[in-house]
């Protein structure tokens, strides 16, 4: 890790017209799953700043899963398969559209860990988005590595869903909703649309849905749940991948804590997705 350290606290700086298009074509490959957006408003939904400050990385310095080569602005760490292992997010403000804003990328903490599927190495990189100088978003987004599929490997290990339902719905994201959320954030990670390479080279049974697709989708059922409320905060953790065109069971909890916990569930009980909703 030691080489990786001259990687902690590297800062980049983006701005982006905050339009109105973008969010019209995530409204609409949501559908019905959210009622967030309406072209009148005049505010973007929380969340939905992932439509902006997109990475443009040219064709020639595409590494092998489709995203930015690493050792550019994320650390070169050799292990190949990267996933999103989760993030925490306030809300201390809104994004107005028609109007330019700014995001600060910093990378904050980088850990080697061993978990059950094998080593892993976690990037944390914190985002600040702002605009005419006032904070709308921060945003610490975990990025996780793991080693190379091995041949003939059992599939992992998986948690179990065990916090009693107060209320549910499913859905099941399938090969357009998910081309179009790759679409929608100029995500190249083969993992989501190359079933070849995500069987043959990665080792999953099928397509990865998008974690940041899953955490929006239980976003918006939290939201729809209590009646449109705003959020103040929200977090979640990917606990286990889930493939395209399997059902997804979106959770509300019946739990003590003072903050509602949703989860992601695949029909089996594995979970998913866990979050946590801070409602203002
Ligand atoms: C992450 C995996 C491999 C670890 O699986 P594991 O079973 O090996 O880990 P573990 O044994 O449960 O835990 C080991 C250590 O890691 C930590 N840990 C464990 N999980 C997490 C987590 N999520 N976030 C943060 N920390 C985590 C855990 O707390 C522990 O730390 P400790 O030793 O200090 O106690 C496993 O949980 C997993 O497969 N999760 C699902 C990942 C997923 O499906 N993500 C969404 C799809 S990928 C994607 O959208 C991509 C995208 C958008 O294109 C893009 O590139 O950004």
């Amino acid at each position: 890790m030691s080489d990786w350290n001259a990687w902690l606290g590297r800062s980049e700086r983006r701005g982006d017209d905050i339009v109105h298009s973008p969010a019209v074509r995530l409204a609409a490959t949501l559908g019905d799953l959210t009622t967030s957006y309406h072209p009148d408003t005049a505010t973007l939904p929380p969340l939905w700043h992932w439509l902006y400050f997109l990475d443009a990385t040219p064709r020639a310095d595409i590494g092998l899963d489709g995203h930015a080569a690493k050792g550019g602005f994320l650390p070169p760490i050799p292990l190949p398969r990267r996933m999103y292992a989760g993030g925490r997010f306030t809300f201390p403000g809104r994004l107005t559209f028609g109007a330019v804003a700014e995001r600060v990328s910093t990378v904050a903490s980088l850990a080697e860990k061993t978990g059950r599927t094998g080593p892993l190495a976690f990037v944390t990189v914190r985002h600040e988005v702002s605009q005419g100088g006032v904070l709308a978003v921060t945003e610490e987004h975990d990025i996780v590595y793991r080693e190379a599929a091995q041949p003939g490997a059992p599939p992992a290990p998986a948690s179990r869903a065990e916090r009693p339902v107060e209320a549910e719905e499913t859905v099941a994201p399938d090969e357009v909703m998910l081309f179009r959320f790759s679409a929608l954030t100029f995500n190249g990670h083969r993992i989501h649309y190359d079933h070849p390479y995500v069987t043959g080279v990665e080792g999953y049974p099928g397509l990865i849905v998008h974690g940041p697709l899953i955490a929006m989708l239980l976003f918006e059922y939290a939201r729809r749940s209590q009646g449109g409320r705003d959020v103040a905060a929200f977090s979640f953790r990917a606990a286990s991948p889930l493939f395209c065109g399997t059902p997804l069971r979106l959770v509300r909890t019946a739990g003590p804590e003072a903050a509602p916990v949703f989860e992601a569930r695949a029909e089996d009980e594995r979970l998913v997705m866990t979050a946590t909703v801070t409602f203002a």
